[in-house]
């Protein structure tokens, strides 16, 4: 393989990622991507196809198999755990499906985990997060008592509180109405829109309409992908994935084992994000 070219680092990069589990199941196989700072990039594919084993390789929480995983160009298989996370917990937010807000703990307090797990100050920075999804009013709650959709929105206050580099959200707006959902989605707009960077798993091509870019996944492997992605078309990829078996699907390019479109520059003529911060306008 030749030398790649230069270019600014990739927020997050994955160059031939691999994940094999015991049993013969290969979820991930030769996955590549580079994500830019500042781009919200959401993956797609059916159940099985490797979505989360892609998550959870990208964001430090699982080790690949082979193939490399950078993030701000810090290679994840070269840190020992203990840097790991760290790492995880000063670049690295996740929201996912399940919320995982701790029914003990008060909303300010669920927003500021991840800087009391480190051990800094957090009020101000918590109340900050709470304010800026919309719950500055409820920060002495408890989870139970708020909606799903603003449970959800205290789980992006948490991840977006250390400031992180690149939030990871799996299946966010899986559990909620689409009003919710689209609060959620405005959020993580927003956030790319200041410059962080979004992975997010969703099977919903609503949701995946919000991103710059979706991907699509198929037996672990990028069979697709689409540029400033409109809900139709999504919808119309994900139906031509669902008829196909283990080969790619009939007409859908395959980039095995030409070169990624997520090399370097290749954002470059994506076109700024069409929506407003917290609605989507339609493309
Ligand atoms: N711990 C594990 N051990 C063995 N096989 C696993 C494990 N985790 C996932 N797999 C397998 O890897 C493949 C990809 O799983 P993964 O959860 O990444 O898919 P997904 O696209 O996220 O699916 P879904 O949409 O249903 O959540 C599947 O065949 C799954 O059965």
């Amino acid at each position: 393989m030749g030398a790649l070219p230069a270019g600014p680092v990739p927020a997050l990069e994955l160059d031939a990622v691999c994940r094999a589990y015991r049993g013969g199941v290969t979820a991930l196989d030769g996955v590549s991507l580079r994500v830019p700072a500042g781009r919200m990039v959401a993956v797609l594919g059916r159940s099985g196809s490797g979505k989360s084993t892609l998550l959870q390789c990208a964001a430090g929480l699982d080790r690949p198999t082979s193939g490399t995983v950078r993030i701000g160009g810090t290679g994840l298989a070269g840190l020992g755990e203990a840097a790991l996370t760290r790492l995880r917990r000063d670049r690295v937010g996740f929201v996912f499906q399940s919320l995982n807000l701790v029914p003990s703990l008060s909303v300010l307090e669920n927003a500021a985990l991840p800087l009391l797990l480190a051990g800094q100050g957090a009020d101000g920075r918590a109340r900050a997060a709470l304010a800026a999804v919309g719950l500055a009013d409820r920060a002495e709650d408890r989870p139970a008592q708020l909606s799903g959709g603003q449970q959800q929105r205290v789980a992006v206050a948490r991840a977006l509180v250390t400031e992180p580099d690149v939030v990871f959200a799996d299946e966010p707006t899986g559990a909620l109405d689409p009003v919710s959902a689209a609060e959620v989605l405005a959020l993580l707009r927003h956030a790319a829109d200041e410059g962080r960077t979004v992975v997010m798993v969703t099977h919903d091509p609503v949701a995946a309409a919000w991103a710059d870019e979706a991907v699509f996944l198929h037996a672990g492997r990028i069979a697709a992908h689409e540029v400033a992605p409109r809900a139709e078309t999504v919808r119309a990829l994900l139906h031509e994935l669902g008829r196909g078996s283990d080969e790619a699907p009939d007409g859908w390019p395959d980039l095995r084992p030409g070169p990624s479109p997520y090399e370097p520059g290749a954002g470059a003529h994506l076109a700024p994000a069409a929506a407003s911060r917290y609605e989507r306008s339609p493309r």
